[in-house]
């Protein structure tokens, strides 16, 4: 099955999650870093997912699916450990909602990728359902290639960006201006926590590259 990779904004949106388990907790963290607005259908829970009822950033009802639950969900995601609860699910949605059911990955309208976070920079690894347990291994690995200072570096980076798209030079000072910023030598100061000297280096950029 071939998958369109995309990035959802689901900020304010209604997602449902039913199951409360190790399989839910993971999907309900993601959908919680995006702002979604997450309600849990479980009878149990986990510990964290519980913390998380507690701390009013889900609304967890604590009893078995019904399939009204769905009415008013963008996303819902089934991760019970019953595949006929699970399968209930999926039955109970539209077509218009984004389904995963992650015991059937034949119906799934969408599934979740492992992701390397580093601040807005999101690596995201998906196998096409074929082994997931591959896409981990591999966030690992990038993981050790793309370390924490790549939220800084990208959060730069962007700041650098904006500042040169509305400066509103020529194309081809833009695309040079933009081609130095990604040097090398950005990604090492920013790493060794060199800022100040970072920020002079782009500033010379600017000067040289970024007249009007
Ligand atoms: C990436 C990640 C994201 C996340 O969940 O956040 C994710 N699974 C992760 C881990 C993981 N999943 C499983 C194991 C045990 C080892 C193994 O079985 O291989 C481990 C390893 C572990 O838990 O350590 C078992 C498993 N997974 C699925 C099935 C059903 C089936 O395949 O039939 C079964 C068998 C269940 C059973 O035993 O019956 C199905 C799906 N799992 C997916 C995503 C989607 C496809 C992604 C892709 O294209 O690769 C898809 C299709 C649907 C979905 O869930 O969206 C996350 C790693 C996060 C990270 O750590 O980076
Ligand atoms: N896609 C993935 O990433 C992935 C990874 C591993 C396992 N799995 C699958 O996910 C399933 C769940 O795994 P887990 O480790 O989270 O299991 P778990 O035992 O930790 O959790 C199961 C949850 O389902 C809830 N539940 C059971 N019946 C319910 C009902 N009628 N209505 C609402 N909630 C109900 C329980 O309250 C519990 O919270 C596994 O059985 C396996 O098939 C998927």
């Amino acid at each position: 099955m071939r998958l369109y990779p995309m990035m959802a904004n689901l900020r304010d949106k209604q997602c449902l999650v039913v199951g409360g388990g190790r399989v839910a907790e993971r999907k309900i963290g993601g959908l919680l870093n995006t702002g979604a607005v997450v309600t849990v259908v479980s009878p149990a829970c986990t510990p964290t997912v519980q913390s998380w009822a507690e701390a009013g950033r889900i609304t967890l009802h604590r009893r078995r699916f019904d399939p009204d639950d769905v009415r008013d969900a963008v996303v819902v995601i089934a991760a019970t450990d019953d595949p006929g609860v699970n399968l209930a699910v999926h039955r109970a949605c539209g077509s218009h909602q984004w389904v995963n059911i992650v015991d059937r990955p034949d119906l799934c309208t969408f599934t979740v990728p492992s992701v390397v976070e580093r601040g807005d920079l999101q690596i995201a690894i998906s196998t096409g359902g074929h082994n997931p347990g591959l896409a981990k291994k591999l966030r690992r690995q990038l993981e050790e290639q793309f370390g924490p200072e790549y939220a800084e570096y990208t959060a730069f980076l962007g700041a650098m960006r904006d500042r040169v798209l509305a400066l509103g030079l020529d194309e081809t000072q833009r695309r040079a201006v933009l081609a130095e910023l990604l040097d090398d030598r950005f990604l090492r100061l920013t790493a060794a926590g060199e800022t100040k000297r970072r920020d002079q280096e782009a500033e010379q950029v600017f000067r040289t590259l970024g007249k009007p």
